[in-house]
């Protein structure tokens, strides 16, 4: 078995909605390496960010297990639980919520060193703090050491959000929708900064976003896991997974998405859904979750069992039984955990 960092191993969340427990995440299972970047793409309320929650430590699962570098996470104690609560970070959609509107950024970014005893004396929180702001494109650092979050745009606010994270030198970066609040041009940098930090640190990222050709875009040569309904539907390289999607569900996002500027992959097909409207949660639809919406709905296949997710070919898996139903050979839930492609390092 492969050297994963983070993994989730049949995990499940239920929340207690309107008097009664609702299942939100279904057997989700999915390795990511160091150095890796997953996105995880889905509609609003699929269950994206409880799952980078659940990583995080901040949800715990209902079901199943997740694990940092090999040991469940509930179970972390002493010195392996201080270095999975400074290995995993979480940076917020909005960062103007997260960060303190009355600290300067000295203040911000000081606080966690000096309260993890990251840095000894003086200059060297000062060279730190440098360094930090320089590693996420916020200069001059001098200057911005003295503003206020107000004072910044909603890009270096973002920026600001990901130094303070990276500040406790993490290995893993949960990004929920880190950029979805600024214009584009400033999130294309962003993600690129996202990007070298994975290049120049082995910074593994789990990128959370309901905007596909971003997701693509921000994974390059990592993976991107389609969620539906609370369950990892598709999972791919990023580019096999937008040049040659299997699930339905894939299909029906490639196709409502907006031209991708920054890819020359043809335009998809319009894919006629046949029902807009996403199932509410309190009334989950028997079988795959998708079948109420699914063109290639089969009655008596689809609305019975929950399709498994099947390795479709090396490095991609789906779950969807009329797909895999053409693919005989398939191996049931093992594609989620394929080893890291050896270009994420
Ligand atoms: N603490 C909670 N209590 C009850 N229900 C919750 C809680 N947190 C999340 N949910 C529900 O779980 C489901 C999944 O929510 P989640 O925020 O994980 O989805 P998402 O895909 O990240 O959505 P979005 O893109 O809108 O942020 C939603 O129906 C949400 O209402």
């Amino acid at each position: 078995m492969s050297d994963a960092l983070v993994r989730l191993e049949h995990v499940g969340k239920s929340f207690l909605q309107k008097g009664r427990p609702v299942s939100v995440i279904e057997d989700v299972t999915l390795d990511i390496h160091p150095g890796e970047i997953v996105s995880l793409v889905g509609e609003s309320g699929c269950g994206k960010t409880t799952t980078g929650r659940m990583i995080a430590g901040l949800t715990p699962p209902s079901t199943g297990r997740v694990s940092y570098s090999g040991a469940d996470i509930t179970r972390l104690r002493g010195a392996e639980r201080r270095a999975y609560r400074l290995g995993v970070q979480l940076v917020h959609q909005d960062p103007y919520a997260s960060l303190n509107p009355s600290q300067r950024v000295r203040d911000i970014l000081a606080a966690p060193l000096k309260r993890h005893r990251l840095v000894r004396h003086r200059d060297e929180l000062e060279v730190r703090l440098r360094e930090l702001l320089q590693s996420v494109d916020l200069t001059p650092a001098d200057e911005v050491l003295t503003k206020f979050p107000h004072q910044l745009s909603g890009g270096q606010r973002q920026r600001l959000s990901i130094a303070r994270a990276l500040s406790v030198r993490p290995s893993f970066l949960v990004a929920d929708e880190a950029v979805s609040m600024v214009d584009v041009s400033i999130r294309i940098s962003i993600l690129n900064t996202l990007r070298r930090l994975r290049d120049e640190h082995g910074l593994a990222i789990l990128f959370i976003t309901h905007d596909l050709a971003l997701a693509r875009h921000v994974a390059g040569n990592g993976r991107v896991g389609v969620m539906y309904l609370g369950r990892i539907v598709e999972i791919a390289d990023a580019d096999e997974l937008i040049r040659h999607p299997q699930h339905p569900y894939t299909r029906a996002l490639l196709a409502a998405s907006p031209p991708d500027p920054l890819s020359n992959a043809p335009r998809s097909a319009p894919v006629q859904l046949r029902q807009d409207d996403i199932p509410s949660l309190l009334a989950r639809p028997a079988g795959c979750p998708f079948h109420p919406r699914c063109p290639q709905f089969v009655a008596g296949v689809c609305d019975t069992a929950v399709p498994a997710l099947v390795t479709t070919s090396p490095r991609h898996a789906t779950a969807c039984t009329v797909f895999t139903g053409f693919h005989p050979g398939m191996t049931p839930d093992a594609a989620a955990t394929t080893d890291a492609p050896s270009g994420s390092h």
